[in-house]
């Protein structure tokens, strides 16, 4: 599958600015040939957060228009990073990911809030998982520090997730935990992780470096610094094969772990 990685450049609360950029860069991969995008998280308004009340979606309709559209026009999936949203006097972190009929299939408010961004002061959290199929791909989208919780990611992989999809706005000071992590959660639940960050301005501090990474843990693409659109073309078929090599799934204790759950 070719999949498109758009390390946007996000325009901090400029909303305009952010959904034209984003257009030409989806319509700009498709003519790479990607039949699949990814774009990072709240990439609508930045870290806008002082002023969500202004520029946050309200229930998402733009962004689930916008997608949807160019979703069904294009005929490419999307997952369309996150995005602002305001919900009956509340904010959220939204990922909206829609198939290439333009049908909406996956839909989730970030769980695990940021509180060195500020964003437990700003955002509510939410409290659904994000399982969903594109096609006969059996996939989940998490946002950014959901990756510290190898328990949530895990009950995605554990509901049938082969492919995990990972939106980010993580920042250059910690840009070596991103990519431990992604490859762990990949390792560690023998699955494809597809991770898209953004990039800024040195004042901003974000560096891209978005990673594709096969179940075995094996880096398949990493992303450089600056705005890109990557097309990538990855074979998602082996994560039943290496799955059989180590039998992780099967050899589970949970039994013994259930205290982890309170
Ligand atoms: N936007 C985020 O959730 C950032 C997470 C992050 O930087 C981290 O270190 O975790």
């Amino acid at each position: 599958m070719k999949i498109g990685c758009i390390q946007l450049n996000v325009a901090f609360g400029d909303v305009e600015k952010n959904f034209k950029r984003a257009e030409q860069l989806i319509r700009e991969s498709t003519s790479k040939g990607a039949e699949l995008v990814v774009l990072p998280e709240m990439w609508n308004t930045g870290y806008a957060l002082k002023k969500l009340n202004e520029l946050a979606d309200d229930h998402g309709e733009r962004t689930k228009k916008f997608l949807q559209g160019l979703a069904a026009e294009l005929r490419i999936d999307i997952v369309g990073g996150s995005v602002a949203t305001k919900r009956d006097n509340h904010f959220y972190n939204t990922m909206y990911v829609v198939d290439k009929e333009g049908k909406l299939v996956g839909e989730y408010d970030k769980v695990h809030l940021f509180s060195l961004m500020d964003e437990h002061l700003h955002l509510s959290a939410g409290s659904e998982k994000n399982n969903f199929a594109l096609g006969d791909l059996q996939a989940a989208g998490v946002i950014c520090y959901d990756i510290r919780f190898p328990e949530w990611l895990r009950l995605h992989t554990l509901n049938g997730a082969k492919v995990l999809f990972i939106v980010a706005q993580w920042p250059t000071p910690r840009i070596d935990h991103w990519k431990l992590l992604l490859q762990a959660r990949a390792i560690e639940n023998q699955c494809f992780v597809i991770a898209v960050n953004r990039i800024s301005n040195k004042k901003e501090n974000f560096n891209g470096q978005s990673m594709i990474i096969g179940p075995w843990g094996e880096v398949l693409w990493t992303g450089n610094e600056d705005e890109e659109l990557a097309v990538i073309d990855v074979d998602l078929s082996n994560v039943d094969e290496v799955r059989g090599q180590i039998p992780v799934y099967d050899d589970r204790r949970p039994d013994l772990y259930k205290d982890i759950l309170v």
